[in-house]
């Protein structure tokens, strides 16, 4: 029945205070007033409705979603929202969309590689929308390879500027979102030429579309790449094709805080790491992991509420069946995602911590951590999203048939975040540069330059020195060893800054000892997926192994009681959750059933076709034997 709270029952079984873990799930109090009042505010917006996007053509889904991006701008101006509850509205509006690579990549890549005079002649157009750009790197023929990109940016000192060219198909420009359809401007990236030598990849500002009728400019082709996996899901996005043909800009369009090109042709590269050119990156890879939790928090919402719904099997004497959340197999696939969920939020504090932290560091020219700082958003980034993306299957699987309803937001959810394991860095290339960072930490073992940070642990494996020599069989022989480390040495990463976490203080009844709960969940977790591992190198005993593996299964049942009430702490509403399996209230079954009726498909009780197709099917003749 409608009004009922359905999960009441689940509800009045937690152990600790739900408001107050609300708190620490939002970061404080402050961030959790500004979720709770914006995530309510789109919620209650029919101009945000999302339940029809399966529905939609590609150019009607395309169209709406200019039009809910439109309109949250208007919203986002009328009521005078800071950047802060701007970011929110567009998190909770959740429909990937140009706005995403304008403001969390063009106006990134600005900040950070753009001069202050730069800056203050664009951000301004940017921040008012006045301008709208996409981050142009990736080419059809490479994107992990960021220093193979052909596109060819080369300095004319007769006119004082650049000629941006695309010299073959494979230098096309290819994927950058907003660009097929939206973007006025990129930040272009290209191999920079100055006097017949080349000088690496640098990025340009380069105006794509008239700001009068959206035309593109003379020597411009660019399009949409196509449709993309999923029905809707990130269909949303105008993903791009771009190529230039002598296309002529001012030389003070090119990002000039890393290099510079003076008037007269001189090419001066400032004393910093090239490697800044590549800090946009870094910044998306920080949020990516921030996005991860939120991602997976969202898919185990909806299949705990749901494992707590469904019953199945187990009735006795023709009582209730049994919930499927007491089965031990549901609980050890579901409450391991939980802890992760949790786990994630909380490395994603952490990351954005180090990311201010080396930020501010490089404003003092002090690039002491950037390493470090690579290698942990790169390795999380990867880490993140793909326990994510599995993890979002795994809670479809969970809740059985009804997972694989549209209606569950669970396939759509997927689709939409599958291709974080790609973008901003394919996932393994990514933990090969977290394996070149604890390579090169290995070799400096025994030198003055002592490992700190993440890396402090390093100190103790000397013996890894005398087996130096071993490893010269090849960096690329040994990758897949190394990846393998390089996403031990990340969970190892996970794992302690959760523990750092509850050393904080964190109010409220019961909540710590929850987190205590889901911490120990994780990281034995992960040792008993990795058993074979600990127990051939001999860090663990069998008996450790058989020690870890029950306490998991009591760590479950003390998670058990308290499942609803954790799902309950993300505060996601119904809308932003978009599904009828996780709804707050638990009243799935009239949910599910009224919505199959307003499928396009039943408009009409005979379908199309039938007469076509089917009728002579049923009223043929069969004149030959029977089949
Ligand atoms: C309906 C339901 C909705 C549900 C919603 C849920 C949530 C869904 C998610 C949100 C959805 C939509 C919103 C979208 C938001 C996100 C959008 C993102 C879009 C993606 C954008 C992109 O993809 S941009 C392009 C990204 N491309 C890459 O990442 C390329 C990867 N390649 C590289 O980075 C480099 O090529 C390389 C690092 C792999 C190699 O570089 P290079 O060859 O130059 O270097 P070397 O390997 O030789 O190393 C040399 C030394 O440099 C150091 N190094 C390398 N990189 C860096 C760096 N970045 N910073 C610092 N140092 C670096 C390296 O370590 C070496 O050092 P030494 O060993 O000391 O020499
Ligand atoms: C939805 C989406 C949105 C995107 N948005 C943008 C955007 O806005 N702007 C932009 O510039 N780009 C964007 N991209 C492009 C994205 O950044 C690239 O696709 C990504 O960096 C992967 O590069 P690639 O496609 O060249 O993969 P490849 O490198 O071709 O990967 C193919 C396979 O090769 C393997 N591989 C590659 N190199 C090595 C190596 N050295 N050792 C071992 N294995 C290797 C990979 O692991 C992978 O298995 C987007 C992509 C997607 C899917």
């Amino acid at each position: 029945m409608e009004g009922v709270d359905h999960l009441a029952h689940e509800r009045n079984k937690s152990e600790f205070d739900v408001d107050a873990m609300k708190i620490v799930w939002a970061g404080s109090p402050h961030a959790f007033d500004v979720s709770d009042r914006i995530s309510k505010l789109v919620a209650s917006d029919p101009g945000f409705r999302k339940d029809n996007r399966s529905t939609l053509s590609r150019k009607e889904l395309f169209k709406n979603t200019l039009r809910k991006a439109a309109y949250a701008w208007k919203t986002i101006v009328d009521l005078r929202l800071s950047e802060e509850e701007a970011a929110k509205l567009r998190f909770y509006v959740d429909e990937p969309a140009f706005t995403d690579l304008h403001w969390g990549m063009f106006i990134p890549a600005i900040k950070g590689q753009g001069t202050e005079e730069q800056q203050q002649k664009w951000l301004p157009l940017a921040y008012k929308m006045q301008i709208i750009g996409c981050y142009a790197q990736t080419e059809l023929g490479h994107g992990s390879n960021v220093q193979g990109l052909e596109t060819t940016a080369t300095f004319d000192p007769q006119t004082d500027e650049f000629i941006i060219h695309s010299p073959t198909l494979t230098s096309s420009k290819w994927w950058p979102g907003g660009l097929g359809k939206v973007a006025t401007h990129a930040i272009a990236y290209a191999r920079l030429i100055v006097g017949g030598r080349e000088h690496g990849v640098n990025g340009f500002i380069v105006q794509l579309r008239s700001l009068e009728d959206h035309s593109p400019l003379l020597g411009i082709t660019v399009g949409d790449i196509g449709m993309k996996f999923g029905n809707g899901a990130y269909n949303t996005m105008d993903n791009g094709v771009l190529r230039f043909d002598h296309v002529r800009i001012p030389r003070n369009q090119m990002l000039m805080r890393v290099s510079q090109v003076t008037c007269e042709g001189k090419y001066k590269q400032s004393d910093v790491p090239r490697q800044l050119v590549y800090g946009t990156m870094v910044y998306v890879r920080q949020t990516i992991v921030a996005d991860a939790s939120c991602a997976l928090s969202r898919a185990v919402c909806i299949a705990t509420r749901y494992s707590a719904v469904r019953r199945q099997f187990g009735s006795q004497n023709g009582g209730p069946e049994t919930q499927v959340i007491d089965y031990k197999t549901q609980q050890s696939r579901l409450f391991p995602l939980l802890a992760s969920a949790y786990a994630f939020r909380f490395i994603g504090e952490w990351l954005k911590w180090l990311y201010a932290d080396v930020t501010q560091r490089l404003q003092a020219n002090d690039f002491s951590t950037l390493p470090e700082a690579h290698a942990c958003t790169a390795g999380l980034k990867s880490l993140t999203t793909t326990a994510t993306a599995d993890g979002i299957e795994e809670c479809r699987k969970l809740c059985g048939g009804h997972g694989y309803l549209c209606s569950s937001g669970l396939p759509e959810l997927f689709a939409v975040y599958v291709p974080a394991c790609t973008y901003e860095g394919d996932n393994t290339v990514l933990l090969l540069q977290v394996a070149r960072f604890l390579m090169k930490t290995v070799s400096q073992l025994g030198s003055s330059k002592k490992p700190v940070g993440t890396i402090a642990y390093m100190t103790r494996v000397e013996h890894l020195m005398q087996c130096r020599c071993g490893v010269q069989r090849g960096f690329a022989e040994l990758s897949v060893d190394l990846v393998e480390a390089a996403v031990a040495h990340c969970q190892l990463i996970v794992v302690s800054k959760f523990i750092e976490k509850l050393q904080q203080e964190i109010p409220g009844k019961g909540v710590k000892q929850q987190l205590e709960v889901l911490c120990n969940i994780y990281a034995l977790f992960l040792l008993h997926k990795h058993q074979g591992d600990f127990l051939s190198t001999g860090c663990i005993t069998p008996k450790h192994a058989a020690l870890a593996n029950d306490e998991l299964r009591s760590l479950y049942s003390q998670v058990r009681p308290n499942a609803i009430a954790l799902v309950d702490a993300f505060n996601y509403t119904d809308h932003y959750l978009g599904s009828i399996l996780g709804c707050y209230d638990g009243n799935v079954y009239p949910k599910l059933y009224e919505a199959a009726w307003k499928d396009p498909l039943n408009e009409s009780v005979v379908p199309d076709g039938y007469h076509q197709y089917i009728r002579p099917l049923l009223k043929q003749e069969i004149r030959t034997a029977r089949l």
